[in-house]
């Protein structure tokens, strides 16, 4: 199939029919997306839902069943360094001595792979990079310290530069603020925004809580039962759009700036736990808190 995209028109991320399965088990079909440059998009649905699996295929790890993909008019490839990604918090070994500095040059050096190493006035460029996108993401106080004593806050900015030392056109992060405390999701999340209006990139952010990126969000990408559903926030988290996607009763309260997305056979034991306490719970893709509550 030739590209489709005329070069002025470029999407940073073009779906067109595009289908995953393992084995007989279908993850979504007809998947088709466009995500312009420097829009902020979030991915959101249930456990299983093929969330992780979609960022495989963008990552060029893991083959479409059917239909394409391409990244800024080009099919999507591995190793394309277009791409940033950015992961979940991971372990890391507690003995390691990898300064958060030398994590952020390898997102540099993997921009360069099989290229020499550096010398001179390009070595010096490189310092010069890698100071610049720690002060970006403010991490320049502890560029010097072993990642294994960074906090988990400031392993994800250590993380994000990584990710954007190749200047990607395309970030993709997978859930980035599990195991974040609350203020932590918050410098992160308003990190990466910060980040894609400065150099216009692209986000493709997976989050089973979209009211940390609410303020962020352009477009929703939702996945359930093998279908979609995209658009902005509020065409799609509404309890009509989402209870057709389900195809089962689905209701949507917003609440005190927050969306609250409820299966209804759960709706008793929400009613019941918002009435003793107003701290957020988890029942699918939702954060249940206290106050009036307005249907959507
Ligand atoms: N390589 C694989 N081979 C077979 N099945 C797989 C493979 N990778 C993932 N799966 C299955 O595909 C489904 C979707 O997985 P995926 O990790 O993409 O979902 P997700 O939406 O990211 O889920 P979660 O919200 O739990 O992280 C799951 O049932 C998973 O077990």
């Amino acid at each position: 199939m030739a590209d489709p995209q005329a070069p002025e028109d470029r999407q940073a991320l073009r779906l067109r029919g595009a289908c995953l399965s393992y084995g007989s088990h279908a993850l979504w079909h007809d998947l088709d997306l466009d995500v312009p440059q420097g829009q902020f998009v979030a991915v959101l649905g249930s456990n299983g839902s093929g969330k992780t699996s979609l960022l495989r295929v963008l990552l060029g790890t893991q083959p479409l069943t059917a239909g394409r993909a391409w990244v800024m008019g080009r099919p999507v490839s591995r190793g394309d360094t277009r791409v940033g990604y950015v992961p979940q918090r991971v372990a890391i070994d507690s003995a390691t001595m990898v300064k958060a500095r030398d994590v952020v040059r390898m997102g540099l050096d993997g921009h360069r792979w099989g290229m020499p190493v550096a010398f001179g006035a390009r070595r010096r460029a490189d310092a010069a990079r890698i100071d610049a996108l720690m002060a970006s993401v403010g991490a320049s106080a502890f560029a010097q310290a072993p990642v294994s004593m960074l906090s988990g806050g400031e392993l994800q900015r250590v993380r994000v530069a990584e990710a954007l030392a190749s200047d990607p056109a395309l970030l993709l992060c997978d859930e980035p603020l599990a195991a974040l405390d609350m203020r932590h999701q918050r410098e992160v999340a308003a990190l990466i925004d910060e980040q894609r209006r400065r150099t216009n990139t692209a986000v493709l952010f997976v989050t089973h809580d979209v009211n940390a990126v609410l303020p962020y969000v352009d477009q929703v990408l939702y996945l359930a039962g093998g279908r979609f559903r995209a658009g902005p926030p509020d065409e799609v988290l509404t309890s009509e759009a989402l209870t057709e996607l389900y195809q089962a009763p689905v209701e949507v309260f917003r609440t005190q700036g927050r969306v609250i997305v409820v299966p209804s056979t759960e709706l008793h034991a929400v009613h019941h736990q918002s009435h003793d306490d107003h701290a957020a719970t988890e029942v699918d893709q939702r954060v249940v808190a206290g106050g009036r509550r307005r249907r959507t």
